[in-house]
């Protein structure tokens, strides 16, 4: 049995439990248990607060865990990062008020910075020989400046909506982060078994994310035109429809690039397109 220590509730909730359950892994959460076991695959779940999730996988009370690469980096505790997954990413960064005239970090000597990030902030200042004084506060961490309790903030930004209600504007970017899952450095052989065909899973989940299967009828005299403009995982699938001059073509198309494409495909007189979601990709 494998054991994983994923946040109990907050932001990475969600999509961890959503990518456990696109990787076919049955876990209950309505008991509100601590540590459940899954259904149908040998892993139990362990809810914990985000902060204690790095010092559980280092002291072996859990195997793998997701957690924000921010924490895992703030906690610095033995574990290795064994897959970044994508979602809850955002940036440490720091913030001053939006008045302030700011003309390089040496504006940060002498001033008094809040954070609940305290060793990720003071790695950098030093490393940037800054002289500041840090002030360790657990949340809400923009109000600080305003109320007076310091001159400068460093913490979580994503949109940058929280920053600008708070009349502070984002001036060094020190760290981007997403969410990571982390691992125990020397797992026994059985549970490193049931770690690879997770990891297995996941990446046939993550491959299939943002591609969509896309199947259309084309002119076989416009094929050649349209092969071109498809940049597929492979050569699309082509086979004739039972209307002469017509064929169908299937293909993978990333949702990046997807309307552009299809603009094209129109454009070459391509017509019932249509669109379906991949649920799982194997490369
Ligand atoms: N606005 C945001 N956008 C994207 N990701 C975010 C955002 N805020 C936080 N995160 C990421 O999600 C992680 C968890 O955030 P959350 O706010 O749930 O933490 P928390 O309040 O410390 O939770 P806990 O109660 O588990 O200690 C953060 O460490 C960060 O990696
Ligand atoms: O740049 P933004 O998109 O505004 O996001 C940044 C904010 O998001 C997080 O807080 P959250 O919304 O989770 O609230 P809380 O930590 O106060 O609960 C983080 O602590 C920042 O305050
Ligand atoms: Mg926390």
């Amino acid at each position: 049995m494998l054991r994983i220590a994923v946040q109990s509730k907050g932001r990475l909730f969600d999509d961890t439990m959503a990518l456990l359950s696109e990787a076919d892994i049955k876990i209950s959460t309505s008991k509100r248990t601590l540590l459940t076991q899954a259904s149908n695959f040998p892993v139990e779940v362990l809810f914990l607060r985000d902060d204690d999730i790095p010092q559980t996988i280092a002291s072996g009370v859990a195997d793998i865990g997701i957690v924000g690469e921010n924490e895992f980096v703030e906690r610095n505790e033995k574990a290795d990062i064994i897959y970044r997954l994508g979602f809850s990413k955002c940036r440490l960064s720091l913030a001053i008020h939006k008045e302030e005239n700011y003309q390089g970090l040496s504006w940060f000597n002498g001033k008094k910075i809040a954070t609940s990030y305290p060793g990720i902030l003071r790695n950098f200042l030093e490393r940037n020989g800054i002289q500041a004084d840090i002030h360790v506060i657990t949340g809400s961490v923009e109000i600080a400046p305003g109320i007076g309790l310091a001159d400068a903030i460093f913490d979580i930004v994503s949109s940058g909506s929280t920053l600008i209600s708070n009349n502070l504007k984002e001036v060094e970017v020190v760290m981007k982060s997403e969410a990571v899952l982390i691992g125990y450095p020397g797992l026994s052989p059985e549970k490193k078994t049931i770690l690879d065909e997770l990891l297995f899973r996941i990446e046939a989940v993550k491959a299939a994310e943002d591609k969509k299967y896309v199947l259309m009828n084309a002119p076989t005299d416009k094929l050649q035109e349209i092969i071109e403009v498809l940049p597929g995982v492979k050569s699309p699938t082509i086979m004739p429809l039972a209307t002469e001059g017509w064929s169908s073509v299937h293909t993978v198309l990333d949702q990046k690039c997807f309307w552009e494409i299809i603009g094209k495909l129109k454009a070459l007189g391509a017509q019932g397109i249509l669109v379906i979601p991949i649920e799982k990709m194997i490369l």
